[in-house]
Order: structure tokens, then C-alpha cells, then sequence
């Protein structure tokens, strides 16, 4: 495969790498996602985040080890294990079935290597389409507020609710972003600080208990957030605290976007309720760990909650901002998610 990279990916000498997005913004190191193994692990540990590049990333390294001279079975095995690392994005699925018909063909090598191309090429083609649709419900003067991470570091493009923002501001409708610090795993404060801040466009940090007096001070214009699955009604699960957020903006009556490329839609999820939604590891919530190294400040027993995700109801929800155009309620009501007949 011929050398590429993106914002967070790499392919270098027919090896994959990726840039650590838990070290970041304090250090950029770029690690070796050369195995399965490896790249499971820094799926599993968040160095490879967000709903669009964890997809990127496993159909890259399946056309890598393609090229190595991994059996097809040796590939079905791999392509298994890459599915099962992280269960709520449904991107991650959905690349990886069309890594599957590419592994069926004769000439899987070649077919494998170059659909992963295509899924790339795609991503970045499906962020300007998306950043093109949301920016043009941007209103001049906009305080916008965000959550998570959905930048260049999470796609192989411009991002998908921070493209909008940044097209948004290119056109100079946007004011200022707040970005929540998104606990536990701070993707707001470490990522899209820092990729706002390199965009040179105006931001204020705040921890994400102060969205409400916020909305309450008439401080927010409109929220824009990405997504991890949409189901088939049009909830969405999206970074925990985001359903939060939809619940202040739907009190305060300020506008709830939804960013997401068509690959994050699944139209086999009959709702929120079907999503599956990680547990992961209560040393999030008891502490922080970081480049800095380890910080824990809960009883050394603390029992912990720690979903990474919530589940939004499409009721809260005042658009879908896809790459294929905007999706309003009343056509998510008539059904434009269901299965296609
Ligand atoms: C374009 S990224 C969309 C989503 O994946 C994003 O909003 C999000 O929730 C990321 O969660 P993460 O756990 O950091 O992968």
C-alpha cells in the first residue's frame, strides 16, 4: 500500500501507525498499530478515538496484514476481533462489512487494500459534505457549544460537528465555541482545545457542569455534537453528557444538532435502547490518567458507574446533519432512517 496520512493515522512502509490521542496535546507520539493485538489495545485504551477513525483503522490494518501474507481465515479471525473492540460505534461495523466482501473476493489482497483506500477517501469526501450541510444552519454572531471530540483527529477529514464549526467560522458566522472538558476522558479539554486553538478559532474551556447557567444566561446559541450510532428512530448515542445537554438545550429552546457521516447510521438498531453501551474501567472516575501519569483521588475501594456513552431520544434532537443533507424530525418520524426496502 502506497504511504498516506491523515490528521491521527499513518501508513508507513506498508506498516500502520497512529498518533496517541491520550498523550496528547502535551506530547505527540506516534505508536505502532503494526497487529491485531496491538491496535485492539490502543482502541481499547482511547489512543485510536472517535466513531469514524477506529473504522479507518481496522479496515487499514486488515489490508496491511492482507499484504503480509495473512491467510484468508487468519484474516476472518482478525477482522472478527477488530469488530468486537469497541461495541457502540457502528462505523467500526459497517467498515469492516465492507472489508468482509472485499476479503471474499478472489483477489482479497488487492480488494481489501484497496476498499480501505476507498473508506479513507470516502471519510474525507463525507466530513466536507457534512461540514457544508451543518455550516449553512449556523447563524452570523454563533456561540456555539460542543462536546467530546469530533475533529480531524477523530475522521480522516475536517471532523464531523467540529468540520461544521470550523467551516461555520471559515464563513464567519461563528462567534465562539464552549467546549465541555467531556469526563472522565477529557476529550473536550486535551483534544478540542487544542485542535480549536491550532484552527485559531476563539474558545472557552469549561468542566461540563456549567453548560446549564450557561444556557441559562442566554450564553449558547446552538449545541453541535457528533455521534456514535443513530438508530433507526433517530436517537443517538453520543459521548456521555451528551443526552444531558439535550435535556438543557430542549429547556432553555436553544437548537440541538447531530453531526454524523451516513456509515454512523443503523438502520437495523430499532431504537436507543437496542445501542449496546460500554462499561469501561472505574480508575476513569476514580481518578485521571494522562501523560502527566496518575492521579486518584477516590476511596481506594470507590465503587464506579462509568458508561462511556448516552443515548439522546430523537424528540430532543432539532436536526441530523448527515453528509447526505439535513434530516428534520418530521422526516425522521415518517420513517427516512428505517430500513430501505
Ligand atoms: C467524529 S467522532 C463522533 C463520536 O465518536 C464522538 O462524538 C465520541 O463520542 C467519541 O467518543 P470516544 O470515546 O472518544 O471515541
Amino acid at each position: 500500500m502506497h504511504n498516506l496520512k491523515t490528521t491521527s493515522l499513518e501508513v508507513r512502509d506498508n506498516q500502520l501507525w497512529i498518533l496517541d490521542q491520550q498523550a496528547l496535546p502535551q506530547q505527540k507520539n506516534w505508536l505502532p498499530a503494526h497487529t491485531v493485538g496491538q491496535l485492539v489495545s490502543h482502541i481499547h485504551a482511547l489512543s485510536v478515538r472517535g466513531a469514524p477513525l477506529i473504522g479507518l483503522s481496522a479496515s487499514l490494518l486488515l489490508a496491511l496484514l492482507a499484504e503480509q501474507g495473512l491467510t484468508k481465515p487468519q484474516l476472518a479471525e482478525a477482522l472478527e476481533t477488530l469488530r468486537a473492540s469497541r461495541p457502540t460505534a457502528v462505523n467500526l461495523m459497517n467498515n469492516l462489512d465492507r472489508m468482509k466482501q472485499a476479503l471474499a473476493q478472489e483477489n482479497f489482497v488487492a480488494a481489501l487494500g484497496e476498499e480501505a483506500l476507498r473508506l479513507v477517501a470516502e471519510d474525507k469526501v463525507l466530513c466536507d459534505n457534512i461540514a457544508r450541510a451543518g455550516a449553512a444552519l449556523v447563524k452570523p454572531g454563533s456561540r456555539l457549544l460542543t462536546h467530546c471530540n469530533t475533529g480531524g483527529l477523530a475522521t480522516a477529514g475536517v471532523g464531523t460537528a467540529l468540520g461544521v464549526i470550523q467551516r461555520a467560522f471559515n464563513e464567519g458566522h461563528v462567534a465562539s465555541v464552549w467546549v465541555d472538558e467531556t469526563r472522565p476522558l477529557l476529550q473536550g479539554g486535551r483534544l478540542t482545545a487544542w485542535e480549536l486553538g491550532e484552527l485559531g478559532i476563539p474558545y472557552r474551556l469549561i468542566c461540563d457542569s456549567m453548560a446549564a447557567s450557561l444556557m441559562a444566561k442566554k450564553q449558547v446559541d446552538a449545541i453541535w455534537v457528533g455521534a456514535d450510532r443513530i438508530a433507526a428512530n433517530g436517537d443517538v448515542a453520543n459521548k456521555i453528557g451528551t443526552y444531558s445537554l439535550a435535556v438543557l438545550a430542549h429547556y432553555h429552546d436553544i437548537p440541538f444538532y447531530v453531526a454524523a457521516p451516513h456509515t454512523t447510521l443503523d438502520r437495523n438498531c430499532p431504537n436507543g435502547e437496542a445501542i449496546p453501551i460500554e462499561q469501561r474501567a472505574a480508575g476513569e472516575v476514580t481518578g485521571v490518567t494522562g501523560s502527566f501519569g496518575s492521579v486518584h483521588w477516590a476511596p481506594e475501594n470507590a465503587t464506579v458507574y462509568n458508561p462511556a456513552f448516552d443515548v439522546t431520544p430523537a424528540e430532543l434532537i432539532s436536526g441530523w446533519i448527515l453528509d447526505t443533507g439535513v434530516v428534520t424530525p418530521k422526516q425522521v418520524r415518517d420513517g427516512v432512517f428505517l430500513p430501505q426496502k
